[in-house]
């Protein structure tokens, strides 16, 4: 890269960089970040595609899953990047509309490119598109519906919504259900506030059975069992200790060198080893305690002695687990034996071994702490637990961000519908091109509906068109019924989501737009890890089993 000045060339890049300017770079940009939202669009809606994800080791993901499919795309491009954030963003703060989010900002950046067209200056386009949005989210606040905590009907539809088309579709119903029980019992409420972290429900995943077999457990569940099968199956009125540190003798160093002479001597050393084990079970025992969780493990002869002072124990409880027994059962984790204390112990009701097909768990229940609940996730094969399991995450997300708000909006494209609506007569009071920017993210959201028909390869031009005009007259909640082809009340058909994920998808979406429109220069260094490929636009790695890039436009 070299200036001119006064005839001498003056380097100003390492050799070897790369660097785009100006509308080329924005094309560029634009075309990659369109290209990340088109793989993922042909997913959005309860009748979108599944993506099967393979990655360099060979291992399989299928899912429907916006935020999934993006973060496993091995994706180099900088711009495509910033619409893999926006996805994350979106699953970060609600959880859900992570497809939604990529989609529209893609579309943002592909109305942008007309107006790039036009000779309409990246800073209006950027602005225009502010505007835009603050307004959006304005409208959409008149659209909302309070959602109070004790209206349950209303919850399950929420999370119903969250997990249609995401494979539990065979036990929607029992699944959102559960979902909407499991966060309601971890609810907070602090001075007429509530909140919701659904990190407090321990979801456990088990192959086998079928998704319908699914359970909330008020209490926790462990992937452990016994260590040793005298040790009592079930203890009433537990005492728990938590332990991080291994119940057995540090092996000594192997170049350590001990010089044991007569067999007598063997003995006194292994006697002395077991008489430290037992000493440490007496400690236990001391304590009160009579259910032991430890972090590492337990040595045999450990193992003996606690099942002979009638202890249950369970060893190699992940460290995960170990803080949520903790918060479940009042229970400090102790790193070491030394500083045992009766009131380092935590208490539960129950604990007992129970089976769950053919592997035994533990289940701690009637915990001191009453809001700690489990899922136990059943499901035919791993993939089908996984995909399960990311459509209960998006589940209890909604559901808690509902509980969290107390306000929804319909679904099935009808705010967007709606918003494209009101933002064009908004257009229309503003002068300048900042108001053809406004039309063009007007337009942008239609991509939400216009995908749900798709998808579901309805004639998008006509269920686009039916409703425009049913909103015209007034109808807000008119939206798309996916299955039938018709368009209906979104309300009367119980497709509802949070606001906030609305709300948030605007948000990201068009920070992530703007942001790429006011890039006008891409330096590059050779060697930095996801710098511009050579290939040019669109540069994406290994995108797996992908099939490439569909749908570029
Ligand atoms: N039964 C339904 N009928 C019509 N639209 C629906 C239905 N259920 C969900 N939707 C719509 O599908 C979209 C969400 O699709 P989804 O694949 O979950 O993507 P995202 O990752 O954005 O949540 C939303 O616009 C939502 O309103
Ligand atoms: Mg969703």
């Amino acid at each position: 890269m070299a200036g001119q000045l006064a005839g001498q060339p003056i380097l100003i890049l390492r050799e070897g960089s790369q660097r785009t300017r100006g509308r080329e770079a924005q094309s560029n940009n634009i075309m990659a970040a369109k290209a990340v939202a088109a793989a993922v669009r042909t997913t959005l809606g309860p009748r979108g595609m599944d993506k099967m994800l393979v990655d360099s080791l060979g291992d399989i993901v299928i899912t429907n899953d916006g935020a999934t499919i993006l973060k496993e795309m091995d994706i180099e491009h900088p711009a495509a990047k910033m619409i893999v954030e926006v996805s994350k963003t979106q699953d970060d703060e609600v959880g859900d509309g992570t497809t939604t989010a990529a989609v529209l900002a893609g579309e943002l950046l592909k109305n942008a490119e007309e107006l790039l067209d036009q000779n309409v200056h990246p800073t209006v386009i950027a602005n225009g598109y502010r505007l835009a949005s603050i307004k959006a989210k304005e409208i959409l606040a008149t659209l909302a519906m309070d959602v109070r905590p004790d209206n349950r009907d209303l919850l399950v539809k929420i999370a119903s919504t969250a997990i249609t088309g995401k494979g539990a579709e065979s036990s929607k119903e029992a699944f959102a259900s559960l979902a909407v029980s499991a966060v309601l019992a971890v609810v907070n409420t602090e001075n007429g506030k509530n909140t919701v972290d659904v990190d407090d429900i321990k979801v456990e995943k088990k192959v086998g059975g079928s998704v319908e077999g699914s359970q909330l457990i008020e209490g926790m569940v462990i992937d452990k069992e016994r260590v040793h099968t005298n040790m009592p199956k079930r203890v009433k009125d537990a005492k728990i200790l938590l332990l991080n540190e291994a119940l057995e003798i540090k092996k000594t160093e192997v170049d350590a060198e001990i010089s044991i002479k007569s067999p007598d001597q063997l003995q006194l050393f292994l006697d002395q080893e077991e008489q430290m084990l037992h000493d440490m079970v007496n400690k236990i025992v001391a304590s009160g305690a009579n259910i032991v969780f430890v972090q590492k493990g337990i040595d045999d002869i450990a193992q003996h002695y606690l099942a002979k002072a009638g202890i249950y124990a369970a060893r190699r409880v992940k460290k995960s687990d170990m803080e949520k027994l903790a918060r479940a059962t009042g229970a400090k984790i102790l790193t070491s034996l030394k500083e045992i204390n009766e009131s380092d112990l935590g208490k539960a009701g129950l604990v007992e071994e129970k089976k769950i097909g053919e592997e035994a768990m533990t289940y701690v229940t009637e915990c001191h702490n009453p809001k700690a609940v489990s899922i136990i996730l059943r499901g035919g094969t791993e993939h089908v637990v996984d995909e399960a399991e990311r459509a209960l995450h998006d589940a209890l997300r909604v559901v808690g961000v509902t509980i969290e708000d107390g306000k929804l909006v319909a679904g099935g494209g009808s705010p967007e519908i709606e918003l494209a609506l009101r933002l064009r007569e908004y257009s229309a009071t503003l002068t300048g091109r900042e108001q053809l920017a406004v039309g063009k993210f007007a337009e942008a959201l239609e991509i939400i509906p216009r995908s749900l028909a798709e998808n579901a390869g309805l004639d998008t031009i006509n269920m686009l068109v039916d409703m425009r005009s049913q909103h015209e007259r007034g109808n807000k909640t008119a939206g798309l019924n996916v299955f039938k082809g018709q368009v209906v009340d979104m309300l009367e058909e119980g497709v509802v989501e949070p606001l906030r994920v609305k709300m948030q998808a605007i948000d990201s979406a068009t920070e992530a737009a703007t942001m790429i429109l006011r890039i006008d220069d891409v330096l590059s260094s050779k060697s930095a890890p996801g710098g511009m490929p050579p290939g040019g636009p669109g540069g994406m790695g290994g995108m797996g089993g992908m099939g490439g890039m569909e749908g570029m436009e």
